[in-house]
């Protein structure tokens, strides 16, 4: 028995097949292109998405049993609910054009209303705001909203439309909208209304694994759909409240499971859904992200401070920070817990001596200070186990992962088990029909070092130096 994962990440498209064993074998992979067409926009196109999804799917052949996909989370779309046809780029979730809708929104003072209903702030990283923007920007989506033809959603509901003829969108992405009602776990009136978003030109909701249809090329049975980073934290085995995982990927997104109830909705770490089965209640968990962590380290590979992967994964002198040099990657803004926006990537404490290698390494260590501190913020919320596991490219580097550790002053463990994204789609699409996925638990693990405690504090005037520079 193989089940077929695709992922559909940020930066790619990808086939994974999916042995019983755990055992994943990627078969066909795409990247796509990134527009960024103004300062703070992030843009895909649709249809090279969609192609890039169908063709993996072709490439992959019939030989499974069902067929789970998952995707980037909060990035969405406008497009014709009769042709299919996409009537707005895809506005992906690190687009930063609706900030000043969102700030609007906060000074009458409507995020009492998002973070009661959704668990969610005011920012442009959720869906709603973008769907909202395109409503008012895009003539032909006005057009065809007037005649009741309009659809929006997130990318999924936009593959599934697609693929299945079935307009349906699954429960732990539409929590990522901040326009579906965290407890009902049904689209609420008043959210729609606040963002202007019309309720009936949303996807209906599903839950994360059931029978979604017949792919319409090669018939294969659609039985998962859910968001890259929830599959992630499925795929690493976390089952009980308080596992955690961190994938470090184009932005590094730590999940932690929560339980049968939503943890308390307090701006900083985000309640979400996990995954949910049809008729059980869903699993909810509790997310931090940090936005660019694999983005910050390939924009400075883009600058030239490094060329080779194996350049960065030692380095010959002491941490940057205890020689007083410091990153703060908010490339993307700076999300959990601070939300600002306008706070960037910011190097400190530079004298000439300072060398290309040591901006690197301020880099990775920034990656993991940030990370530590979402960590921090979420053990409030949801106790976080002393052993985290990750994954993700950037899980190659040892270096990083050991400097990691010590930030975390946890074990951190990190699973021989490829494609941790994609086995945790195809867990869920086995489920769904009866089936069972079993990856071996196989690790290595990697305790902590003593760290000095003015690292993180040094890191912590570093990020507030940032943001005051951003807003004096
Ligand atoms: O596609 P990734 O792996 O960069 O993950 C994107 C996240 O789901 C965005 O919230």
């Amino acid at each position: 028995m193989r089940i077929l994962a695709i992922d559909q990440g940020t930066t790619s498209t990808r086939a994974v097949a999916v042995e019983e064993s755990g055992a994943a074998q990627v078969l066909s992979a795409r990247d796509h292109r990134q527009s960024y067409p103004h300062p703070g926009w992030v843009e895909h196109d649709p249809e090279e998405l969609l192609r890039n999804v169908a063709e993996c799917i072709s490439a992959a052949g019939n030989d499974f049993a069902v067929v789970g996909i998952d995707n980037q989370g909060e990035s969405c779309l406008a497009w014709n609910r009769q042709t299919g046809e996409a009537v707005s780029p895809v506005i992906v979730w690190q687009d930063e054009r609706t900030e000043g809708d969102n700030d609007r929104l906060r000074a009458t003072g409507a995020e009492a209303l998002t973070l009661e209903r959704a668990g969610l702030h005011l920012d442009p990283y959720f869906s709603a705001s973008k769907l909202g923007w395109i409503l008012r920007n895009a003539p032909e989506a006005a057009r065809l909203a007037a005649s009741g033809q309009l659809c929006l959603g997130t990318t999924d509901a936009f593959f599934r439309h697609r693929l299945t003829g079935r307009f349906e969108t699954d429960v732990a992405t539409a929590s990522r909208t901040s326009l579906m009602n965290l407890a009902t776990c049904a689209w609420d009136a008043d959210l729609c209304a606040l963002f202007g978003v019309p309720m009936e030109c949303l996807p209906t909701i599903t839950p994360t694994c059931g029978e979604f249809g017949a792919i319409a090329q090669g018939g294969l049975p659609l039985t998962a759909s859910i968001v890259d980073q929830q599959a992630a934290l499925r795929g690493q085995g976390c089952s009980r409240r308080g596992d955690a995982k961190i994938t470090f990927g184009t932005g590094a997104f730590v999940l932690a499971v929560a339980g049968p109830e939503a943890p308390a909705a307090g701006g900083g770490p985000v309640p979400t859904i996990a995954w949910s089965k049809d008729g059980a209640p869903p699993v909810y968990a509790l997310e931090g992200g940090v936005h660019a962590a694999a983005a910050a380290v390939n924009w400075a590979r883009g600058l030239g401070l490094f060329s080779a992967w194996s350049e960065i994964d030692d380095f010959a002198r002491p941490p940057a920070i205890s020689r007083g040099i410091a990153f703060v990657p908010a490339l993307a803004g700076l999300a959990c817990p601070h939300w600002d926006r306008r706070c960037k990537g910011t190097w400190m404490g530079m004298g000439l001596d300072a060398e290309p290698t040591d901006m690197v390494q301020a880099v990775l260590e920034g990656i993991a200070f940030r990370t530590a501190e979402v960590v921090r913020s979420m053990d409030a919320f949801v106790p976080i186990g002393q052993r985290i596991s990750i994954d993700g490219g950037m899980t190659r580097n040892p270096w990083f992962c050991q400097f990691v550790a010590d930030c975390l002053g946890r074990e951190v463990r990190i699973s021989r088990q490829a494609e941790l994204t994609a086995v945790g789609t195809a867990i869920l699409a086995a489920e769904a029909v009866g089936l069972r996925i079993e990856p071996k638990a196989e690790f290595t693990l990697i305790e902590p070092g003593e760290q000095p405690e003015e690292w993180a504090a040094t890191f912590q005037r570093a990020v507030s130096c940032a943001r005051s520079f951003a807003s004096p």
